[in-house]
């Protein structure tokens, strides 16, 4: 028998013992990333509104913040919520939607990085520009390579004290001394809408389980959904009938199987 895996231990807790994870993601993803959640083993909330977002985190076990269709309403209930996750030591995980296309996600990301977040994940156009570099990011789609957000990722890490995640072919993770790259998932990924919001809410989830480690709880949550992804591929003709037999992957995985197909390269 196999070795139990990091990511293994981690998701059979999750699934023993349900994290509330408190999203805030945008309008597209709302759905299919509490269906995520639930098929993962976890309980999610989406609460958005500024007159109870603060009240809402300090209860969760975790925080997510993601501006893909951002309000100063919904800022400010970001805001409110991540300052109560910090000030209650609650893990929270923000996701940089775009945030080089307009100067009011840059101006909302700037406020969002003081409030230090747990995690930042995002694909390489975000990652790229959030480091200070120039990004070909078309709107919400990346259209750069992870191998070229590495350094990008390990200068945010240090300079944020997070762990950074970047996502697409084989993932990227840095808390800016470790690093770990995750092989897997499927080419139909980026062509299902949200997936990636839907995994910044399972990183919470995640985080959720373990707080004090952040760094193996998103390399947790990535490997888990890139066996997901890749079980899922194997049976689908197409993104339409990707995004079930993601959903069901998710749900049908547990320790054994993460163990086996997990491909985590630690450095
Ligand atoms: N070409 C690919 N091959 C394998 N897996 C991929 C590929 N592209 C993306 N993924 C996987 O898809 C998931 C979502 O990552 P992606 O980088 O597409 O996020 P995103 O651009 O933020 O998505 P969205 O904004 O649509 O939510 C990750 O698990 C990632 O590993
Ligand atoms: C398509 C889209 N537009 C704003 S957020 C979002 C979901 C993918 O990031
Ligand atoms: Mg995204």
């Amino acid at each position: 028998m196999q070795d139990q895996t990091l990511p293994g231990i981690l998701l059979s807790e999750l699934r023993a013992q349900p994290p509330l994870v408190h999203c805030i993601t945008n309008f597209v993803a709302m759905n299919i990333a509490a269906n995520v959640l639930l098929a993962a083993g976890a309980s999610p909330a989406m609460v958005h509104a500024e007159e109870e977002a603060g009240e809402f985190a300090a209860i969760a076990g975790a925080l997510t913040i993601n501006i893909g269709t951002l309000s100063s309403s919904w800022l400010r209930g970001m805001e409110a919520a991540a300052l109560a996750a910090s000030q209650s030591g609650k893990p929270w995980v923000l996701d940089p939607v775009a945030h080089y296309a307009t100067l009011f996600r840059r101006a909302a990301v700037d406020r969002l990085l003081e409030l230090g977040p747990t995690v930042i994940r995002g694909n390489a156009s975000e990652i790229i520009a959030l480091a200070g570099g120039e990004s070909r990011g078309q709107g919400v789609d990346s259209r750069d390579e992870v191998e070229q957000a590495e350094e990008s990722a390990r200068l945010l890490a240090r300079t944020h004290g997070a762990t950074v995640a970047v996502t697409g072919v084989v993932d990227f993770v840095t808390d800016g001394e470790r690093t770990a790259r995750i092989e897997g998932g499927s080419p139909l990924m980026p062509q299902v809408t949200a997936l990636g919001c839907s995994l910044t809410c399972l990183v919470g989830a995640f985080t959720a389980i373990r707080p004090a480690a952040p760094f193996e709880a998103t390399v947790a949550a990535l490997a888990t959904f890139a066996v997901a992804g890749e079980m899922a591929a194997s049976r689908a003709d197409g993104p339409g009938s990707f995004s079930p037999a993601f959903l069901d992957a998710l749900a049908a995985l547990d320790a054994p199987l993460l163990d086996r197909h997990a491909r985590v390269r630690s450095a």
